[in-house]
């Protein structure tokens, strides 16, 4: 059986976030990977050095290519920097019946540079959350999206109910950015249940595009037909992985090691 997952996404010229990163994860989960890219970015370990964003048009005729021939059973967004990519994205999202759609609320980079323009977190609410299965905010994604202050795990849980209330399925509210204590927690909920998934937190400073690999990761399990507390528990082990066994390429904030994941599985 051969799964087929899509990124709709910006690409990363220094390969360690957006499409480069899902397009990785995809293969080293043996699913078949296809993308539509919404920008381009001139960006390596030290920062993002340029952003050219593509036509709403541009972005729309990619996905239309990859749904009328190929398919996908599981679809994933990263950076759509504008409204108007948004609202065509999930027009395109409907137009094919994607339900197993992972959002990955891209909105500024590690190093400050916005992904995202601020007037668009409002069509992410209305046009996209609404239709997606799986949304994965990292804290200051899930306060810009929810208005709320996040510091505590009720914090967290709080703001996974109000945007469950935004149609969301299933909400995922990463830990990475909440660098007290020895362990990251990411909280999922489903619209009843809370669940946690925790790790060893690694002191490293080579976690570029770690957000945009573990939804990657998620969306390749739920490709296969996983369940969502299945595709969340391998991506946590995915991104442990890739972020233990640090490449240490780069001047400044280096990318994860895609292949970490796979040659523990192999040992
Ligand atoms: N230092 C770390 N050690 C272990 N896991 C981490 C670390 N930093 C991030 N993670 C994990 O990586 C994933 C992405 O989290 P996060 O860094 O919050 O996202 P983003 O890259 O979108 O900011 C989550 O599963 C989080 O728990
Ligand atoms: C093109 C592109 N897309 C997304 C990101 C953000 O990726 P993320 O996984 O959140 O990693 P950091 O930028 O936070 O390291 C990006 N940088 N570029």
């Amino acid at each position: 059986m051969v799964y087929k997952a899509l990124t709709i996404a910006g690409s990363d010229s220094g390969g360690g976030a957006g499409i480069q990163a899902d397009l990785k994860t995809f293969q080293e989960l043996r699913v078949f990977g296809m993308s539509a890219l919404t920008a381009v970015t001139a960006q390596n370990t030290l920062g993002v050095q340029g952003v050219y964003p593509l036509s709403p048009e541009a972005v729309a005729q990619q996905i239309e290519s990859v749904g009328t021939d190929l398919g996908a059973d599981a679809v994933k967004t990263g950076m759509l920097f504008s409204a108007e990519i948004i609202e065509v994205v999930a027009s395109k999202v409907k137009q094919f019946g994607w339900e197993r759609l992972v959002v990955d609320p891209v909105m500024i980079a590690k190093g400050g540079a916005p992904l995202l323009q601020e007037e668009a977190v409002s069509a992410l609410k209305t046009h996209l959350l609404p239709l997606s299965m799986v949304v994965t905010p990292n804290i200051p994604e899930a306060e810009a999206l929810t208005g709320l202050t996040i510091r505590t795990i009720e914090d967290r849980k709080e703001a996974a109910k109000r945007l469950h209330e935004l149609g969301v399925k299933y909400v995922v509210i990463k830990g990475g950015h909440d660098d007290d204590g020895e362990e990251t927690v990411d909280v999922l909920y489903d619209g009843s249940e809370f669940f946690y998934f925790t790790s060893k937190r690694i002191d490293t400073k080579h976690t570029h595009g770690t957000g945009c690999t573990f939804a990657a990761a998620i969306t390749a399990e739920l490709a296969k037909g996983k369940t969502v507390q299945e595709a969340v528990q391998t991506a946590k082990s995915f991104i442990q992985a890739a972020i233990s066994h640090e490449l240490g390429i780069g001047h400044g904030h280096g990318p994860t090691n895609h292949w970490a994941y796979r040659e523990k599985q192999a040992r």
